[in-house]
């Protein structure tokens, strides 16, 4: 029935204060920054073009450009990937050849590979690119650099002499992610003045002289460390809308269990749906608050960055890298299974998961591939670890391995299940099996005479490795946010209880890991599920809580499963009715295709 909450039931359990959960979850963000950081994702989005032009353009040029840019005078697209390389930056193929003559830069696209692909908004409505291109000066490749490279008229929107643009065509299923122009780009000799080469970095004279930059050259490569930080805290918003849906729903949906006329039994209820439920509920605080942590080391390292401090760009682009694939992989890993959790309504587009699945996993892909992102840290784990010997004592979130020896002795002390509740017996074993994957990793890599081999060798283990250390990242930094003030009645003691459940199914999910590197033993592997179920019969009265927590409204959800009201089943069937297929009782074609068949006579009995 309209107006009655039939949730009402379950919010009355609650045992905590929601006001104060909902201000714990928002951070220092406001619900309207999730909505629009979230519908900005299927929009047209400047948010790497401008920040691009911060990062890499001189402040005469950002005087230039950026006015333009951000009152949408322009509309920018950061154009890099190539329809032969996306990953590998270094790979890229188009062309920008100084001309002293003219005191020009020619772009060209010099082979069918090197066309731009997949950059969004290129596709029809930018009318600019920051245009990822190798540098040539006198026959000499200085690499890729940024330049800005007008491609349409700003009167007609007609393309440029020398511009050929298309949309790359429809993407996966009939996702919004549709409603981005992501577009395909061929330079043919075309000219730009120098001035539009980003200079902040490094430059080209008058003259023709390239003069490199004095600072790493990997802070060209800074939108991209920008914008993974930014989608750890995407995977938060999108995986907690997922949870909400598939958490309501649960609490709503009723089957079997019936005894006597009794009710059937709420599927929230059932130790198998809470044993998928839960954990993803708990990896949706989980990542929110390491998306605040990594939040907050980026802008420190920008002021880092201001003062020539490149003390923590390595680690930085470590823990962005890492932590976007290990994110986002939760989150889009975690949509389906909230689908898969609403049974055949959560195949229903009404039930809002199709699409936010849809729209939401090509996150594990863009802004770097997942598995490429984890060998970056991987890269960063053997460093930090051949470093060792020379007494280079690793701090911040590989402080760990500086105590690696005393980790290899380590052997987890947990007598009782409920020893797995105290946050220092977590992080050892978490911090113990680390460093055990990383110094084994290490240890064969040491047995190859090229590195380099070696590394491609051992490239699954040492995925594995960064895995294990992103994981305790995490596991870490949500121990951190509970060492915190947090007010508010038993607003801690539910938090607490998302972060055992969060670090302890990571254990039980990859209690390989625990067990073949001998942190742990059996039955300490035992104990820890053992705990995990009394964990989700704790969390059970308080999860629509948590999940009305986010402040989501009904029409952020889209989801006639997720709503507040619980009210599914009517709203399911009005839903259904709005379907263009419900216009008309007897469906177009009928009469042309079908009808011939079932008046067609029958031949002896038989059709
Ligand atoms: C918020 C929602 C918005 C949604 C946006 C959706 C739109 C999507 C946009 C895009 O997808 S834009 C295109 C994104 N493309 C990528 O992410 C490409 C991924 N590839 C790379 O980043 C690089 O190619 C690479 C994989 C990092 C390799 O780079 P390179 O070959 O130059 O370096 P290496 O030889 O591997 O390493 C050398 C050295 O440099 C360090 N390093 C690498 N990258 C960085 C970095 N970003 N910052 C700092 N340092 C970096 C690396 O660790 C090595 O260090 P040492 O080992 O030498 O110490
Ligand atoms: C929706 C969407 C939006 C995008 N928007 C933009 C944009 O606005 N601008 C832009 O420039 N680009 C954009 N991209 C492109 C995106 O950045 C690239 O697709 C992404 O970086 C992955 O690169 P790739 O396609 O070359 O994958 P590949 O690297 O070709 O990946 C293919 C497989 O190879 C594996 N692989 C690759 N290298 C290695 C290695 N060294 N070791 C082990 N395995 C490896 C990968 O793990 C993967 O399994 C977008 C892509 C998508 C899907």
């Amino acid at each position: 029935m309209e107006g009655v909450d039939h949730l009402a039931h379950e919010r009355n359990k609650a045992q905590f204060d929601v006001a104060v959960m909902k201000a714990v979850w928002a951070g220092s963000r406001d619900a309207y920054e999730l909505f629009h950081r979230f519908s900005r994702l299927v929009a047209n989005d400047p948010e790497m073009f401008i920040p691009a032009i911060k990062a890499q353009a001189t402040e005469e040029q950002q005087k230039q450009w950026l006015p333009l840019a951000n009152k949408m005078k322009i509309i920018g697209s950061y154009t890099q990937t190539e329809l032969g390389h996306g990953s590998n930056v270094r790979g890229l193929e188009t062309t920008a050849t100084f001309d002293p003559k003219t005191d020009e830069f020619v772009l060209n696209s010099p082979t069918l590979t090197a066309t731009k692909w997949w950059p969004g908004g290129l596709g029809k409505i930018a009318t600019h690119a920051l245009a990822h291109a190798r540098l040539i000066i006198d026959d000499k490749d200085y690499g890729v650099h940024g330049f800005l490279v007008q491609l349409r008229s700003l009167d007609d929107h007609l393309t440029l002499p020398g511009i050929t643009i298309g949309d790359i065509g429809m993407k996966y299923g009939s996702g919004a992610y549709n409603t981005m122009d992501n577009g395909s780009l061929i330079f043919d000799h075309v000219r730009i003045p120098r001035n539009q080469m980003l200079m902040r970095l490094s430059q080209v004279t008058r003259e023709g002289k390239y003069v490199p930059s004095n600072v790493p050259r990997q802070l060209s490569y800074g939108t991209m460390v920008y914008v993974r930080q930014k989608i750890v805290f995407d995977a938060s918003i999108a995986l907690s809308r997922a949870v909400c849906i598939s958490t309501r729903y649960s609490a709503v949906r009723r089957q079997f269990g019936s005894h006597n006329g009794s009710p059937e039994t709420q599927v929230i209820d059932y130790k198998t749906q809470q044993a998928r439920l839960f954990p993803l509920l708990a990896s949706a605080y989980a990542i929110r608050f390491v998306s605040e942590w990594l939040n907050s080391f980026y802008k420190d390292l920008l002021q880092r960055l201001e003062a020539k401090d490149f003390s923590t760009l390595p680690e930085a682009h470590a823990c962005t890298a890492g932590l976007k694939s290990i994110t986002t992989s939760v989150a889009a890993d975690g949509i389906e299974e909230c689908r898969k959790l609403c049974g055949g309504h959560g195949y229903l587009t009404s039930s809002g998961l199709p699409e936010l699945s849809a729209v939401y996993i090509p996150a594990c892909t863009y802004e770097g591939d997942n598995v490429v992102m984890l060998l970056q840290v991987a890269r960063y784990l053997m460093k930090t670890i051949s470093q060792l010997k020379s007494g280079n004592k690793p701090v911040g979130t590989t402080a760990y391995l500086g105590r690696a020896e005393q980790l290899m002795q380590y052997h987890s002390d947990v007598l009782r299940a409920e020893d797995w509740l105290k946050p220092n017996v977590v992080v050892e074993a978490f911090e113990a099996r680390a460093a055990r994957m990383s110094m084994a990793c290490a240890q064969n890599l040491s047995k190859f005479n090229n590195p380099e081999d070696g590394f491609q060798e051992l490239s699954a283990d040492l995925v594995e490795a960064a895995t294990a250390h992103c994981q305790l990242i995490i596991v870490s930094k949500f121990i951190e946010k509970l060492q915190q003030d947090i007010p508010g009645k038993g607003v801690k003691e539910q938090l607490g209880v998302l972060r055992s459940i969060y670090a302890l199914f990571l254990l039980h999910k990859h209690i390989g890991d625990f067990l073949s590197t001998d942190c742990i033993t059996p039955k300490q592997g035992y104990l820890a599920n053992e705990q995990l179920r009394s964990l989700y019969s704790q969390v059970r009265p308080n999860a629509i809580a948590l999940v009305d927590a986010f402040n989501y409204t009904d029409h952020f959800l889209s989801s006639v499963l997720g709503r507040y009201d619980g009210n599914v089943y009517p709203k399911l069937y009005e839903e259904a009715w709005k379907d263009p297929l419900n216009d008309t009782s007897i469906p177009d074609g009928f009469h042309e295709y079908v009808q011939p068949m079932l008046k067609q006579p029958l031949h002896h009995g038989r059709l």
